[in-house]
């Protein structure tokens, strides 16, 4: 129910006529990806977040992008001649933003428009797949867009988050609540008001067996530190030696429900070979060339890591999501000798003896096989 947002459903404020401003913003705005499961409390969270003090200017879009069928689209488009948008103006100089497909586009009018925010938030709709979405502004950013990709945050129901996550899906298809967690920054177990400690305990573990990487919170009514949520820098090579040292804590997981998806992470010494990382990635990301022993392909959802190449100084930050990947230097200088790369792949049907025999042989300088 996404229009919670308008402080009571039946005193709707009228939609603020916008005045043009001029003047680009100077610096990259961060977006927070909101993903969760139907009802699980995002907009709850959204709201939290607008209520609290925060001296940001925050734009808040209710995103339905990717959703509805191609009639639907082609409708709005030819109405309009334009994208399909409306916003309003929240308390503290907030706005909301509701966009319809191409959110993108829509963000960047809405900026041209209102000149400057400090923090846009992106509530997606319940059943959509955040990495697709993720990747979007991803790739934007690289091509010198006014916005950049903060973190992927997850909202999940205490009470019916493991019902979700263990929803059959057809053959082939991933769980959609398995997969907003496996490609989270950040996972806010809500409503822990509806459970005992036992129920609790079992969420979080399920949400553990997923995503061996991500940091969990759990909240009622999606209370949260905002210092915790926002901010996160999650894909920022500057960030390469938090990153460093989270990869050493993380350990491998053990799928907890039938099929589920699940966290892999492995330490190889030595140096690798760029060319064979990249054609590596590419196989296993595109091509799902790899099996398990099952003989099922291989899926990744994110992935990270920590690489050293031959004769490079500073630490090399990867990053995936969906089907996009990015290698990026960071400030970080090699200290241990020999070097250890460390990755961590989160997906389903992977298999850890597998794809670390594969990496080892592939990549790993002077292990490589004709
Ligand atoms: N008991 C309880 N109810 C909560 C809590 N947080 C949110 N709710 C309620 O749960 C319902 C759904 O919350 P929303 O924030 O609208 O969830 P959503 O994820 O935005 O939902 P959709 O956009 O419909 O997918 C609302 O009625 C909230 O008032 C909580 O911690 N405890
Ligand atoms: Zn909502």
């Amino acid at each position: 129910m996404d229009v919670v947002m308008m402080e009571e459903e039946d005193d709707c404020p009228e939609l603020v006529p916008i005045e043009t401003q001029s003047g680009r913003p100077a610096e990259q705005i961060p977006v927070t990806i909101i993903t969760g499961y139907l009802g699980a409390g995002k907009t709850t969270l959204l709201n939290y977040i607008l209520t609290e003090q925060h001296n940001k200017r925050i734009a808040v879009i209710l995103n339905e992008f990717g959703e509805g069928s191609a009639l639907e689209k082609s409708l709005a488009v030819s109405q309009a001649g334009e994208l399909y948008e409306e916003w309003l103006e929240l308390r503290n100089g907030c706005l909301c933003c509701s966009v319809k497909d191409n959110g993108l586009k829509a963000i960047e009018n809405l900026m041209e428009k209102k000149g400057k925010f400090d923090y846009i938030l992106l509530e997606t709709t319940g059943l959509a797949d955040p990495g697709a979405v993720a990747s979007m502004f991803w790739v934007d950013a690289e091509l010198g867009s006014d916005i950049y990709l903060d973190g992927i945050v997850t909202v999940i129901d205490a009470k019916y988050g493991l019902q979700q996550l263990t929803e059959e899906k057809a053959d082939g298809l991933v769980n959609e609540a398995a997969r907003q967690i496996a490609v989270a920054d950040l996972t806010i177990i809500n409503k822990t008001d509806l459970v005992k400690e036992e129920e609790l305990n079992q969420v979080r573990d399920t949400v553990r067996s997923i995503n061996g990487l991500v940091k969990i919170l759990e909240t009622q009514r999606s209370r949260v530190d905002l210092s915790e949520v926002l901010d996160l820098h999650s894909f920022d090579s500057k960030d390469g030696a938090n990153l460093a040292e989270k990869l050493q804590l993380v350990k491998s997981t053990r799928p907890h429900l039938d099929k589920s998806i699940l966290t892999v992470t492995f330490e190889v010494t030595g140096d690798l070979s760029e060319e064979a990382l990249n054609a590596f990635i590419q196989d296993l990301l595109w091509e799902k060339m790899f099996c398990n022993k099952e003989g099922q392909p291989m899926t990744v959802i994110r992935l990270k890591g920590i690489v050293s190449f031959a004769g490079k100084a500073h630490q090399v930050m990867l990053q995936g999501v969906h089907e996009l990947y990015e290698l990026n230097e960071t400030p970080q200088l090699w200290v241990e000798n020999p070097r250890i790369n460390r990755l961590v792949f989160i997906g389903r049907n992977l298999d850890k003896d597998i794809l670390q025999e594969q990496f080892t042989s592939k990549v790993v300088l002077g292990t490589e096989k004709k």
